[in-house]
């Protein structure tokens, strides 16, 4: 039997150990090249809430429309897991962005009205420091020796940018996915700093699922033997690893009624026997996926984005919890600095509680619909911030319910300027990634709100 999906990769192997870089001939993702950025690098120390230190950083930025006089208008796009700071076409580096058509003159994001800036998010790979950067304090990549981060981290970076930019105060904060965490931490760290939250196929908090998926892709990576702990960067990528961690992200970013749609049962070529390797349409267009992207990404970056994405919670107690370890390290204590992971799996099975299986029997309390008294406490400081939230019924990677549990939180908060949508299945079967197709319902809601 041939094997033509091992032998494509055993020969990329090949061309890149002969220091050649194949690239993907096309793509069909937003052109995430770093291109032409701006950059501002910060040399006051950034703390991070899990006891790393980035001595000094940078920030890749890129901007549209002009800012006014009074710096009121100017609205900060987080992006999601892997995008660059290249939401848009610029003068500098005109390739489309991720967001092309939500930004510009009569745009969602107007730019005759805005002054729009995207980041790539510290961690990332383009422009931003990240573990492919070099450590100033030995002067080699820090690859897997970066610190664990969180989103809050992030948004901590961005926010040095903004100070950098004498912006004292965003008229509004925008995200999706990734961004849409980001977007809210953004609130709840600095609400006098926000004027307005959107978040769009955001969260409050990871649920298990989420990380349940994230948890596979860093794994077939972390298996590729060509990851070699995180230091590749003089030797093969592990480009095997990262093409299947694409894989299985792409089966979270759309949706099966899309792809019922779109390929049915239908294969390749009816005309041949079965195959092993991709056979399917859909097994050909997830192959597709991570052929494209395998080596588009630094695969430290996945990794180090995707955890902080797990260990994203706006909960009061994490909060609490942050707070206290961050207090601890600034009275020197060794309890704020847990630099290593020394994390194993416990020696005796872990015993399920009965309470936790959510059986009938077993169930202390009624299921109730009300958001988690935590989370309510966690966004309090979003209480005065007008807020969009919106969610897409086809995502199965940050599901509807959890833009409604943000919603309700903020209500019950006491935030009476909350709008909540949620777009059906007969609006979009894109999943989670509708916030990269849907110009017509997501920008047309962002659009409202904002003005
Ligand atoms: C978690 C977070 O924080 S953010 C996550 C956000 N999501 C992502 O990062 C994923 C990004 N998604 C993309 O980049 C998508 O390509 C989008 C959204 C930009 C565009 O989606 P669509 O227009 O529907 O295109 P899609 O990617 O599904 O498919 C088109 C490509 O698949 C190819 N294709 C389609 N069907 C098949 C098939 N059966 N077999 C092989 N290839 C196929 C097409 O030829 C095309 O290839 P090309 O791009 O090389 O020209």
């Amino acid at each position: 039997m041939a094997f033509p999906c091992l032998d494509a990769i055993e020969s990329r192997s090949e061309t890149l150990k002969a220091g050649a870089r194949p690239r993907p001939s096309s793509g069909p993702e937003p052109s995430y090249t770093s291109g032409v950025t701006l950059t501002y690098q910060c040399h006051k120390p950034l703390e991070l809430d899990w006891g790393g230190v980035l001595p000094e950083f940078n920030v890749a930025y890129e901007s549209w429309g002009e800012m006014n006089a009074q710096k009121s208008n100017v609205i900060l796009l987080h992006t999601g897991l892997s995008a660059s700071s290249h939401a848009h076409s610029t003068p500098a580096n005109p390739q489309p962005g991720w967001w092309e058509r939500f930004i510009g003159p009569g745009a969602p994001l107007d730019t005759d009205k805005y002054h729009i800036i995207c980041t790539n998010v510290i961690g990332g790979c383009y422009g931003s420091t990240g573990p492919g950067s070099v450590d100033p304090g030995n002067g080699e990549k820090y690859a897997t020796r970066f610190p664990i981060l969180t989103m809050q981290d992030m948004v901590r970076a961005q926010f040095r940018l903004l100070d950098g930019l004498g912006i004292d105060k965003l008229y509004a904060s925008v995200g999706s996915s990734m961004g849409g965490m980001q977007s809210l931490a953004a609130g709840v760290l600095f609400p006098s700093r926000v004027g307005r939250v959107v978040s769009i196929s955001g969260c409050g908090r990871s649920h298990p699922y989420s990380i349940a998926m994230r948890h596979t892709q860093r794994q077939v990576l972390m298996m590729d033997p060509h990851w070699n702990r995180g230091f590749y960067y003089d030797g093969i990528p592990p480009h095997a690893g990262m093409k299947l961690a694409r894989e299985i992200a792409t089966v979270t970013y759309r949706s099966g009624p899309e792809w019922e749609q779109r390929f049915g049962r239908r294969r390749a070529d009816p005309g041949k026997p079965p195959a092993l390797c991709p056979d399917f349409l859909i097994e050909t267009y997830l192959d597709h996926a991570g052929e494209k992207w395998c080596l588009e990404y630094d695969p430290n970056s996945l990794l180090y984005v995707s955890k902080a994405m797990d260990l994203f919670d706006l909960g009061r107690e994490n909060q609490l919890a942050t707070q206290s370890r961050r207090a601890a390290r600034g009275n020197g204590s060794q309890a704020g600095s847990l630099l290593h992971c020394s994390l194993t799996l416990p020696k005796t099975p872990y015993e399920e509680q009965p309470e936790s299986r959510g059986d009938d029997a077993a169930r202390i309390e009624p299921v109730s619909s009300r958001p988690p008294a935590d989370l309510v406490l966690g966004l309090a400081p979003l209480r005065d911030t007008p807020a969009l939230v919106m969610g897409v019924a086809s995502d199965i990677l940050f599901p509807a319910w959890q833009q409604r549990e943000v919603a309700e939180s903020l209500r019950l908060a006491g935030n009476r300027n909350v709008t909540h949508v949620e777009l059906s299945e007969q609006m979009s079967l894109f999943g989670h990634d509708t916030f990269l197709l849907d110009l017509k319902h997501v920008g047309g809601n962002l659009r409202m709100f904002l003005t």
